[in-house]
């Protein structure tokens, strides 16, 4: 199973040697106004979920808002350290 780290050092990964058909390479070239973007959008979905929907899902959506942060992170420049500092 991923964990966020994992995750972060997977997607760093493919931001560097950006393989053909990732995802990841694709909402890195949209910029971070696109990947603000998804993150909103992912954001909504979370709430939603939340209230609405079965924990499952809700935890779906979550796990979908993390990888966009972590593609956010990564077009910024910003690292697993930056962030934490701050928690
Ligand atoms: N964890 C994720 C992940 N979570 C969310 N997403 C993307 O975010 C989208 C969110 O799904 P939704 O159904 O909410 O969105 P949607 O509006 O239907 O999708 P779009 O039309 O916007 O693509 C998904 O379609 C994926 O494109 C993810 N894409 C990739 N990963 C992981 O990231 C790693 C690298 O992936 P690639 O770069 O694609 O190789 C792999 O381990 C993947 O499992």
């Amino acid at each position: 199973m991923k964990s966020f780290e994992s995750l972060f050092a997977e997607l760093s990964e493919k931001a560097l040697n950006r393989p053909e058909g990732s995802g990841t390479v694709a909402e890195l070239d949209s910029g971070v106004h696109g990947i603000g973007k998804k993150v909103v959008e992912e954001a909504a979905e979370v709430w939603m979920a939340a209230e609405y929907e079965s924990d499952e899902a809700a935890a779906e959506e979550i796990s979908q808002l993390l990888y966009h942060l972590q593609v956010l992170m990564l077009a910024k420049g910003l690292s697993l350290e930056d962030v934490y500092k701050h928690l």
